[in-house]
């Protein structure tokens, strides 16, 4: 991804899960972890990558979901969950959901695992983050970068079935729609993934005004694409495609989270996107094979995006209620 697609206005402010908003003179700040599995550093073996994350966080619930789906947690990557965030500190395992420790070092912070890394490391010390247990050091902390890994870097350690040349149509990214689904992903990461941050980190009343019609122009030109043939179930018909999973890490956290919290509430897709809501609610219940059986439903932690949310956007910590359900029924 280029520094200039990541460029924001200087009149929303810097989140903490979320895009970091580049503003101009800062291409510096991109992650310098650009690795990739497989590679003659980091070659595909089972037991030796560990991917940590925390499950409030949209960009890390990507890789988790191709993890689930590609069945990568039976001895290829190993997934930690970090679950606490300080504010001067940064992450930290508080031992509340996942381990107090890290399990491969002990350490008690996040940083301390960016710092083996790299000594003089002072970037942002951020998840999803896949390390590496051999040399001891980060891959990759680019969520994209990890979820394309995740999709067929590992293949040579999956039955033929799971392989993503092997998969024909039902690949994540079948080739005869592979640029479709490159351009659909960019559009989707600038309106929709990250459009929700620069609508919930506005510091102008006209920044908030000009990202929270572009978000709600989004979801009535996605709603429209649902509508047309070869789009439905699914984005691209009848098989999920990396697409989907893009979008469902944001569309799963808009009622409960963004419309509330970020103040994305022109709009919410229980009422007013019939179709966004179906496509929606057949990723979260389906149960069947096409989503690896629940992996969708499985990797959906909504305690901890509440919780998540709340302490980013509000100073008292009150997580409010609704709506409830978190998810309709089909
Ligand atoms: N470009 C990164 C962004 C990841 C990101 O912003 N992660 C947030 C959690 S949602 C984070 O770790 N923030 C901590 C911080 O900035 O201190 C990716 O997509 O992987």
């Amino acid at each position: 991804m280029t520094v200039s697609k990541l460029r924001l206005q200087d009149s929303v402010k810097a989140p903490v899960c979320g895009e970091f908003p580049y503003r101009s003179g800062q291409s510096n700040l991109m992650s310098q972890f650009r690795s990739s599995v497989p590679s003659e550093r980091f070659p595909a073996e089972k037991d030796r990558y560990v991917l940590y994350v925390n499950h409030c966080c949209p960009w890390c619930h990507r890789a988790v979901i191709v993890h689930a789906l590609k069945g990568l947690g039976d001895h290829v990557v190993h997934i930690v969950e970090v679950d606490a965030r300080d504010p001067m500190h940064g992450w930290y395992f508080s031992g509340l959901r996942g381990p107090s420790r890290d399990p491969i070092y002990g350490f008690k912070w996040m940083k301390e695992l960016y710092q083996k890394a790299d000594p003089q490391y002072n970037g942002r010390i951020t998840v999803p983050m896949l390390w590496d247990k051999k040399t001891g050091t980060i891959v990759n902390n680019e969520s994209s970068d990890i979820l394309h890994m995740f999709i067929e870097g590992f293949d040579s350690l999956l039955p033929l079935g799971k392989r993503e040349a092997t998969k024909g149509a039902a690949a994540f990214v079948p080739k005869h729609l592979r640029v479709e689904i490159d351009q659909l992903n960019a559009w989707i990461y600038d309106n929709i993934n990250n459009g929700v941050y620069k609508v919930g980190f506005a510091t102008t009343q006209a920044a908030y005004n000009e990202h929270v019609m572009k978000l709600f122009q989004a979801f009535d030109k996605l709603e429209q694409h649902l509508s047309q043939p070869f789009h439905q179930p699914f984005l691209f018909g009848n098989y999920i495609t990396e697409a989907d999973i893009r979008l469902y890490t944001t569309l799963i956290r808009f009622d409960v989270a963004y419309y509330t919290l970020f103040k994305c509430n022109l709009k919410m897709i229980r009422t007013d996107y019939p179709r966004l809501h179906t496509w929606l609610r057949r990723l979260y219940w389906s149960e069947g094979p096409e989503t690896g059986n629940g992996a969708f439903k499985r990797t959906t932690f909504f305690d901890v995006i509440k919780r998540g949310y709340s302490s980013m956007a509000t100073e008292n910590g009150i997580i409010p209620i609704g709506p409830i359900p978190n998810v309709m029924p089909l």
